[in-house]
């Protein structure tokens, strides 16, 4: 394909899309995929999230939209126009991308109105003056526009890093780890800011991060990835409650899984027995994740466990928990939240406040983690 192909539009394309990655590959060495056939579409407006453990390609991901990186198959559309596939790559600078690193990556002999100013080239300079005044007041640095990169907070300088990468009106903007440098009071604190910036200025973004609270905090949708595959695309509320897969139960969220079986109509398990879904692929040996607060302590129950520690988490505390063996089911360990306090070496009865509903496969020692 040809450079003049970059302005091709595609009618596959939905126009209100911002990013569009079609079955997108790549490896870097030969035989080694590190994204298979991602699918991800980025609505106007929208902050989206790549969320995964460490490897899992979602930084090949974001530079493959920045343009650092060429696709090996599929094909990868800014605002409906064509600008990756095999063999064919639109240069960074034509894609209209801003970028925020984890490093923020300010330019350290520019102050800091200075680098907030550098894509803003095409301006003359009264309008130039006039927007970096209005982007260092958004990020609230007006007081710190003379200084150097040197002498702001971390968090000042991914602030003025989001406000350089703002500037020129990008139509995407992508973070990658933004906040990781960061601690954690300050990460949440920004995590909040930023997706109010950009919520109020009408921006599109893509955030990476393998922090799943920031993921919450900030993406109205998040790709979980896992071996470069996505796993789901959903907003925070379907992946905790309805993952769809064992990984993404597995990544988000607490809990653990615990092994039941099926018997007809029935599953039964080391915490009791309940009616089994309509769904009859789920057959034989399999496995419900069950979170923390979906226990009850109560006075009859043959489920009966006892507290092995206690994580004091303010509004309650999370406690691991041995289950005696129940039937012939052998021990289990579970994690159960109570506001409730109880006593390491306590024994507690136990019952599940609705029946689970998070059934998988079982996991052998064949399925990948
Ligand atoms: N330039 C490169 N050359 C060869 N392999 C690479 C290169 N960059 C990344 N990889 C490999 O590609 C895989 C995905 O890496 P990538 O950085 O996209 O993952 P990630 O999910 O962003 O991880 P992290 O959260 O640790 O940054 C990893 O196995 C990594 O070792």
């Amino acid at each position: 394909m040809s450079g003049s192909d970059a302005g091709a539009t595609n009618s596959g394309v939905d126009n209100d899309d911002a990013l569009v990655m079609r079955d997108v590959c790549h490896h870097y060495v030969a035989g080694t995929p590190v994204l298979r056939n991602l699918n991800v579409a980025v609505s106007r407006g929208e902050i989206a999230c790549l969320l995964g453990s460490s490897g899992c390609g979602k930084t090949t991901a974001l530079r493959i939209v920045a343009g650092f990186e060429a696709v090996s198959a599929g094909e990868v559309y800014l605002a409906g126009q064509l600008v990756g596939r095999a063999g064919f790559a639109l240069p960074p600078e034509k894609r209209g991308v801003g970028m925020v690193f984890q490093d923020a990556a300010l330019f350290p002999h520019k102050t800091i109105a200075d680098n907030v100013g550098f894509g803003l080239q095409r301006f003359d300079r009264e309008r130039r003056r006039a927007r970096v005044r209005e982007l260092l007041a958004m990020v609230d640095l007006e007081a710190h526009a003379r200084k150097w990169p040197h002498q702001l907070s971390g968090g000042q300088r991914q602030r003025a890093a989001l406000a350089r990468a703002m500037a020129p009106e990008p139509g995407l903007i992508l973070l990658d780890e933004p906040f990781s440098a960061l601690d954690s009071d300050l990460r949440r604190k920004l995590s909040r800011d930023v997706r109010a910036l950009l919520k109020a200025n009408g921006m599109t973004a893509v955030l990476v991060t393998h922090d799943q609270q920031e993921a919450f905090a900030m993406a109205d949708r998040i790709a979980l990835m896992h071996r470069g595959r996505l796993e789901q695309y959903g907003d925070a509320r379907s992946l905790y409650d309805r993952p769809a897969s064992r990984v993404v139960a597995g990544f988000i969220g607490e809990g653990v899984f615990l092994p039941v079986r099926r018997e007809g109509n029935r599953l039964h398990g080391p915490a009791g027995e309940w009616p089994a879904p309509a769904a009859r692929e789920l057959e034989g040996e399999l496995e419900v994740l069950v979170r923390p607060d979906e226990w009850s302590l109560v006075a009859e129950s043959d489920v009966v466990g006892s507290v092995l520690d206690v994580d004091y988490r303010g509004t309650g505390s999370l406690y691991r928990v041995r289950l005696a063996a129940y039937q012939e089911w052998p021990e289990q360990e579970i994690e159960v939240y109570f506001k409730e306090t109880l006593r390491v070496g306590e024994e507690v009865r136990l019952r599940l406040t609705t029946p689970p509903s998070r059934i998988f496969a079982k996991r052998t020692e064949a399925t990948p983690k």
